[in-house]
């Protein structure tokens, strides 16, 4: 079995508001609700991955001392298994942009129950609402 290691962000902004993003039409899962990020490539640093996709994604650049390790999903996909750690970012520079997703949008951490996420996200939610609060 192939795993996947994929780095992912939950952005939080002033009002304790997560970013989600919508995956566009032609990528797997496309139209579900995502964490930003990316695959880690052959001897990348997971940290640096995610610097690296969030720039490529929104726009954004972020100093890896504001990147803080909150938990990590690990689902069986059909043709792979992904690993997927989730940091939390409170703070960047510039302003979010959907560079490669089809919609991005502010959620309160209750409120990701009712968008269309991965099925690997859904064990995520559970501890950004014990951090952010529903
Ligand atoms: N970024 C991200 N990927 C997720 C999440 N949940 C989840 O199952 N995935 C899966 O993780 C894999 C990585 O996705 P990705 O499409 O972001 O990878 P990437 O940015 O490197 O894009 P690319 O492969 O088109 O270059 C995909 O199979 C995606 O479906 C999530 O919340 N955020
Ligand atoms: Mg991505």
């Amino acid at each position: 079995m192939k795993i996947t290691l994929v780095a992912a962000c939950a952005l939080v902004d002033a009002d304790n508001r997560v970013l989600v993003a919508q995956r566009p039409e032609g990528k797997a899962l496309a139209g579900l609700w995502e964490f930003p990020g990316g695959k880690v490539e052959p001897g990348e640093r997971p940290e640096a991955c995610l610097i690296r996709e969030l720039h490529e994604e929104l726009g954004i650049t972020v100093k890896e001392a504001c990147l803080a390790p909150l938990t990590f999903a690990s689902h069986g996909y059909e043709t792979f298994h992904l690993l997927m750690p989730l940091w939390i970012c409170r703070r960047w520079e510039g302003q979010v942009i959907a560079r490669e997703h089809k919609a991005l949008k502010w959620l309160r951490a209750g409120k990701l129950r009712d968008i269309p996420m991965p099925p690997a996200d859904e064990p995520l939610i559970p501890p950004l609402i014990d951090l952010l609060g529903p």
